[in-house]
């Protein structure tokens, strides 16, 4: 088992990554929250079939009840947020309760959300079951969406530790390995020309990567996640290098409609662009060509869908949580693991969409 300890501003915490962790987890609840009156598992109805009962066994000597709501991006819903709390109340959880997140991003950001706000703020431990929550169980973004924007209602939440199971990975459909690998790409540009390369020369069927080395990718990405958040919890400012593809990503994923296309799969179509834009505004020394080619054989979409419109994905980027009175603040890299931030000028960034999008 591997520990990454992450130091957050407002709390520290530890990330135990392999097989057993969840072994550890009654052990922890003891030493680290001794008056643990009740747990509450929110998890969703795929993962609930797959894994609640590996991890309600796990936990003895605490009354443990689930609360179980839809999967994907139908968590993170006003209405699934209040049945959340409905729950906790019927169950009458108090402020020395404690809610585990079992699941994929979707339920860590609802499950961190409703702990962040239960009675002001429960503690929760994440104990993630995807590979892309190598990124969302970590750095305390909470959050549900509104049909305005993703992510648009939420917290900075840090949970008490995370326990990644990594045999729960076993069970990932194809498409979720692609989703996940998304941000363990974007980890990678955005820190570390080697780590890139590696990716690049090595991963080439995501169905055939063993289970150790995708073990080693998830500490290698949550390193770089926890050195970004050590220095800026509340993205004032280097956080937002995380945010790297999500300008277009985001606005894809809502335009779409939020689950008809995953996360990890729009932000690599806002990575591409991204550094598209890199080449063109900031010089970046880049073979873009290599990397889509590379991310084809792998089964990802590389363009824009042709339905989308860049009139209507404008409109969201402007809305995305980095711009400033409507101006479009994009992450672009100035070399490989040197992301910066770049005001747009909103024409421009239309004309290059367009060619983006091969209009
Ligand atoms: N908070 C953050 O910092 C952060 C970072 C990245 C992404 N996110 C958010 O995370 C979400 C995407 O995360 P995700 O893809 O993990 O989401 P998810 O929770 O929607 O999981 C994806 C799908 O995989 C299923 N699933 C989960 N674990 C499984 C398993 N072990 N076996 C089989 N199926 C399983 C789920 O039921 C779901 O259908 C998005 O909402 C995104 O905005 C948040
Ligand atoms: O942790 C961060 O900071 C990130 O930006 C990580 C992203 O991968 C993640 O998708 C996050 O939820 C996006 O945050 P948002 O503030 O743009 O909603
Ligand atoms: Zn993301």
């Amino acid at each position: 088992m591997k520990t990454v300890q992450v130091d957050a501003g407002s709390k520290s915490y530890p990330v135990f990554i392999g097989d057993n962790t969840v072994t550890q987890l009654n052990g922890f609840i003891q030493t680290h929250l001794p008056e643990c009156t009740k747990v509450l598992i929110i998890t969703d109805e795929t993962v609930a079939a797959l894994h609640l009962q590996a991890l309600q066994r796990e936990i003895t000597g605490f009354p443990v009840v689930s609360h179980i709501v839809p999967a994907g991006e139908h968590a993170k819903t006003f209405d699934v947020f209040y049945s959340c709390q409905s729950f906790a109340l019927e169950e009458k959880l108090d402020r020395k309760s404690l809610i585990i997140a079992l699941g994929g991003g979707a339920v860590g950001d609802l499950a961190g959300f409703v702990a962040s706000s239960y009675m002001r703020g429960i503690p929760f431990i994440q104990v993630p079951t995807t590979i892309l929550a190598h990124d969302s169980a970590v750095g305390g973004k909470v959050a549900i969406n509104h049909p305005l924007g993703k992510n648009m209602i939420g917290a900075f939440y840090q949970p008490e530790a995370v326990f990644y199971e990594t045999s729960f990975l076993r069970t990932l459909p194809a498409l979720e390995l692609r989703s996940g690998f998304g941000e363990v790409i974007k980890h990678a540009l955005i820190s570390d020309k080697d780590f890139y390369e590696s990716l690049l020369n090595e991963i080439d069927e995501l169905e055939k990567v063993p289970e150790k080395t995708w073990a080693v990718l998830l500490e290698k990405g949550i390193l770089v996640k926890s050195k970004i958040v050590a220095k800026d919890e509340k993205e004032a400012n280097v956080r937002a290098f995380l945010n790297f593809g999500h300008t277009l990503g985001h606005a894809i994923e809502a335009e779409m409609g939020y689950g008809n296309m995953s996360h990890g799969e729009a932000v690599v179509i806002g990575m591409l662009f991204a550094l598209r834009l890199s080449k063109k505004k900031l010089q970046l020394d880049f073979s873009i060509n290599n990397l889509e080619a590379w991310l084809q054989s792998l089964g990802y979409e590389t363009k824009v869908p042709a339905h989308l419109k860049v009139d209507a994905l404008i409109d969201r980027m402007k809305q995305d949580k980095k711009s400033v009175s409507g101006t479009i603040h994009f992450v672009l890299l100035d070399a490989i693991g040197n992301p910066v931030i770049v005001k747009m000028d909103e024409q421009e960034l239309m004309e290059e969409l367009h060619i983006f999008k091969g209009e």
